[in-house]
Order: structure tokens, then C-alpha cells, then sequence
């Protein structure tokens, strides 16, 4: 009988969706829980040995975690769709693929960016506290509307797509750019333009792109200056990406006329992060992916990722993230 599949997952909000998937490959499956940093990640690893990690949010996953795995270890499966926290060189090097459940979350993180793209361009939140403030500012308060305004996408990927998608049917123009230094290819009536010209042509910008070491705190000083003054910024991708005190700065100024963020840098922020006090700025507990129906895709998406890549011998390329891994995988058909 061949050994069973060792699974280490971390989180255990979706053990019971992942079990069904998994048990019956008879893997078993360990759970790790609460705030994992590199040490206990790398004790955990190499008390005994792992076939796969399935990863429910960010643990650091770098090459010191990998070595402490071992050679057991072929496969890193995200339950939803950023893995900035893996070191993927490190992954690739040590021939470990490492696969996502990005399509499973894309809808409802780009249906919380437009819900962003609404509060903050209309005041909802600010409007919520001063009316239960005992203040009634009808009549002394006029917005913006959204159908007309020029919508900034950078990252065309699945959830910038579907958030252009939505802009579209409020009757924004949409333009988008590829992440910093990459290109877009062009989608559904949506232009796409160097990342230069989304800056200076936007009313709002919207992060959709995944975050790595070359793109890293690049929405900063110098980006805020091309855009429009006053223009908005929203991020449901990852705060990593923007340098929080040049923002706050910005804020503070009104060079940016508002932000709404649903993921910071460090999170739970640190209590002196100057985006918590920063003027016109909403921000949530990163939830923008976090519907029931998307929780059940994630966890099932990703333990599917399981049982093809140890039982069917098979994985879908389109879920792969660093492809460079696939020439090394021997036996394992890719689809
Ligand atoms: O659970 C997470 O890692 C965050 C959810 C989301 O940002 C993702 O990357 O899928």
C-alpha cells in the first residue's frame, strides 16, 4: 500500500472543505494554527517530513523554511491566490512547484475593489460617522459620480479584468497597465497604456497586480506626483506595494484626494502605521476575498491542487506560479 499523502496545512478555518478532498486520498493532513513566523514554521518542518503545504494565508515560506522541509516536500498550494511570502526562486531551485487557487477568489476581491471604488468616491464612511456624529449634511455636500471618471487598473490579471468589467457598467472608462515594468494585453474594451500615462489619466487607481521584490513599495512619492491631483487610490492587492508614508504623506497634503485600502504592509497594521490616521482614507481587515462561497472555492481548489499533482500526476499550468518549475517535473503530465 503506498504511504499516504503528508499535508501540512496552515490555518484550520478550512480544514473540513479541504478533508473532503483530501481524505479520501487518505492523506493525512496536520494543522497549524495562530501567528506563524519563520521559526515555527521551520520547526514544525523538519520535526517530521511533508509532501505538501497548504497554505490558508501568508506563512513565510522561504529558503531556510524550504531547507528545513527537506526533499519530502514537492508541492506549495495557496488557497486563494497571493504568495508573496514564497521565496519562488527558492521554490524552483529545490524543484517544489507551487500552485495556486487564484480563478476561486477573483470575483469577490474585485467586487470589494468597486465597493471601495463607491465608498470612497461618494464618502459613505465619512458621511456613516458624521450623521451618527448628530451631524445632517444634506444640502452642504457634493460628490463625484463614477460614470465619466477615468479608472486606472494596474495588474490586468483575472480580478482586474472583472473589476474593469464592473467599471464598464457603471460607465467609467477603464484603461489599465501591466505591473510596473510589464505590459497588459488588452481585454474587453479595455485599453491598456504605459504605466505613466494610467498615473497622469486617472481619477482613480486600482491595484489589482501581485506584489514580488521588483515592484515593492513602487507606488511612492514619485508615482503619486504623475498622477492627478486629487485622484483616488484603491488597493485589494497587497500593501506591500505602496510605500505607506509617502501615501499618508500624500493624504495628509491632499495630492491624494482619498484611499481606501482593504490590505496594509504589516498586517495587523502596528498602531503608529500613518495610514490609521491619514485623512479621507478607509481602510479593512483584508476581507476583500473572504465570501463563503469563495472560502469553499479556495480550500477545495487548492486541496484539488493536492490530489493532481500526488495521485493524478497531473497539474493545470494555468495554476502554477513559478512555471519555471515545470521542465524539472519528471512523471507529472501538465494540463
Ligand atoms: O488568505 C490570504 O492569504 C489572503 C487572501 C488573498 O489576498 C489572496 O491572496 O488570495
Amino acid at each position: 500500500m503506498p504511504s499516504p499523502i503528508r499535508v501540512l496545512m496552515t490555518g484550520d478555518d478550512l480544514l473540513e472543505p479541504a478533508s473532503r478532498i483530501l481524505d479520501p486520498i487518505g492523506a493525512v493532513i496536520e494543522t497549524m494554527s495562530g501567528p506563524i513566523d519563520p521559526a515555527r514554521m521551520i520547526a514544525t518542518l523538519s520535526a517530521k517530513p511533508f509532501d505538501a503545504i497548504l497554505v490558508r494565508a501568508n506563512p513565510p515560506l522561504g529558503a531556510a523554511v524550504l531547507d528545513a522541509a527537506g526533499p519530502s516536500l514537492r508541492l506549495i498550494s495557496k488557497m486563494g491566490a497571493g504568495v508573496d511570502s514564497v521565496d519562488l526562486a527558492a521554490a524552483t531551485e529545490r524543484s517544489i512547484t507551487v500552485m495556486t487557487a487564484g480563478d476561486a477568489n477573483a470575483d469577490a476581491t474585485a467586487e470589494m475593489a468597486i465597493a471601495l471604488i463607491l465608498a470612497i468616491r461618494r464618502d459613505v464612511v465619512r458621511l456613516d460617522a458624521r450623521l451618527k456624529a448628530g451631524l445632517w449634511d444634506r444640502g452642504r455636500y457634493t460628490a463625484i459620480e463614477l460614470r465619466g471618471q477615468t479608472l486606472g487598473i494596474v495588474g490586468l490579471g483575472r480580478i482586474g479584468r472583472r473589476v474593469g468589467e464592473m467599471a464598464r457598467a457603471l460607465g467609467m472608462r477603464v484603461i489599465a497597465s501591466g505591473r510596473p515594468g510589464a505590459a497588459a494585453s488588452a481585454f474587453a474594451g479595455i485599453s491598456t497604456v504605459p504605466l505613466d500615462q494610467l498615473l497622469a489619466e486617472s481619477d482613480i487607481v486600482s491595484l489589482h497586480c501581485p506584489m514580488d521584490a521588483s515592484n515593492r513599495g513602487f507606488f511612492n512619492r514619485a508615482a503619486i506626483a504623475r498622477m492627478k491631483p486629487g485622484a483616488l487610490l484603491v488597493n485589494t492587492a497587497r500593501g506591500g506595494l505602496l510605500d505607506e508614508a509617502d501615501v499618508a504623506e500624500a493624504l495628509a497634503s491632499g495630492r491624494l484626494g482619498g484611499a481606501a485600502l482593504d490590505t496594509l504592509a504589516a498586517e495587523p497594521p502596528k498602531p503608529d502605521n500613518p495610514l490609521l490616521t491619514a485623512p479621507n482614507t478607509i481602510i479593512t481587515p483584508h476581507i476583500a476575498a473572504e465570501t463563503a462561497a469563495t472560502m469553499e472555492r479556495i480550500a477545495v481548489m487548492g486541496a484539488e491542487n493536492v490530489v493532481n499533482w500526488f495521485v493524478r500526476h497531473e497539474v493545470i499550468v494555468d495554476r502554477v506560479v513559478n512555471r519555471a518549475v515545470l521542465p524539472k517535473l519528471k512523471g507529472v503530465s501538465l494540463l
